[in-house]
């Protein structure tokens, strides 16, 4: 079992309670989408997962280990195994490249090998090989500061693909990127997941992307479970119920465009 969430909740340093009773089991190798509206708690969610934040209640095991329980280098040996892929990938703008992508191996690699990676690239033919699924082979030794966001995205996910993660983890991992090339990546990201057996979880804003490329769906709301069911079953209603914001009241111009059959019955929202 790559995740093991029984009762957690999470309440931020603040006191500001983003997460109730929370319960998740998400085996080795599968691929969930979280949905929901903006502040529903998916990023805290994901947190939690990578381990920067711990819950306030229930337990949480992550790849057969309890985090909470672990100090030092036993922590850090499981975050080695955990891929976190940002919706902005925190890179210092003068970064190259080349050397963002190494980093995703900082964790396992000796403290004089990783001091040496980042002043020299040891492994050029390890990132060429991640970037060029992304194709950004050609931005290998550009700064990190001349790439548009969509194209840090994608490194951000090489960093990852050169990490070899048994578990991912990705905060809206194509927000920045066009619709095209947003299919083409969370594609690429799923069947590499699949291939390497790693397990995937992604929080998406696009209720269509997440429907089409991950069998398990859960939605959020409010910091809580509303539904975790196949893809396939996620209903209208469902969405609609997800989406609903009683303090947004009516919008001041017509309301979201719906997909609509040809009967003009309109179906699922297609993007919040
Ligand atoms: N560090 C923090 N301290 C206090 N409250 C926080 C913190 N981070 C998030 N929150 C609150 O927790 C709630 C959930 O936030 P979170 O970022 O997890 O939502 P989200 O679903 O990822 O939203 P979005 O889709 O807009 O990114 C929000 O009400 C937010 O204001």
């Amino acid at each position: 079992m790559s995740i093991r969430l029984d009762g957690v909740g999470l309440a931020h340093a603040n006191g500001f309670v983003a997460l109730q009773d929370i319960n998740l089991h998400i085996a080795d190798g599968e691929r969930v989408a979280i949905i929901g509206s903006s502040g529903a708690g998916k990023t805290s969610l994901l947190r939690l997962l990578g381990t920067s934040l711990t819950p306030s209640a229930g337990s949480l095991a992550l790849l057969g280990s309890q985090p909470a329980q672990l100090r030092g280098r036993a922590l850090r040996r499981l975050r080695s195994r955990i891929g976190l892929i940002h919706q902005s990938p925190p890179l210092p703008p003068r970064q190259r490249v080349i050397t963002a992508v190494l980093a995703g191996r900082l964790g396992q690699w000796s403290l004089p090998r990783a001091l040496l990676s980042l002043c020299y690239p040891l492994d050029i033919p390890g990132a060429r090989a991640a970037l060029t699924p992304l194709d950004l082979q050609d931005k290998l030794f550009a700064r990190c500061d001349q790439l548009s966001g969509g194209q840090l995205q994608r490194v951000g996910i090489a960093r990852v693909l050169y990490q070899k993660a048994e578990l991912l983890l990705a905060d809206e991992p194509v927000s920045a990127m066009d619709p095209v090339l947003a299919e083409h990546i969370l594609a690429l990201l799923c069947q590499l997941a699949s291939q390497r057996g790693s397990t995937l979880v992604a929080s998406l804003h696009a209720v269509d992307l997440a429907l089409r490329h991950f069998p398990r769906v859960i939605g959020l709301r409010q910091g809580q479970l509303l539904f975790d069911k196949p893809a396939a079953e996620v209903s209208e209603q469902d969405l609609h119920q997800l989406y609903a914001n009683q303090s947004l009241g009516t919008p001041p111009a017509e309301a979201p465009t719906m997909d609509a059959d040809s009967h003009g019955n309109s179906a699922i929202p297609r993007c919040f």
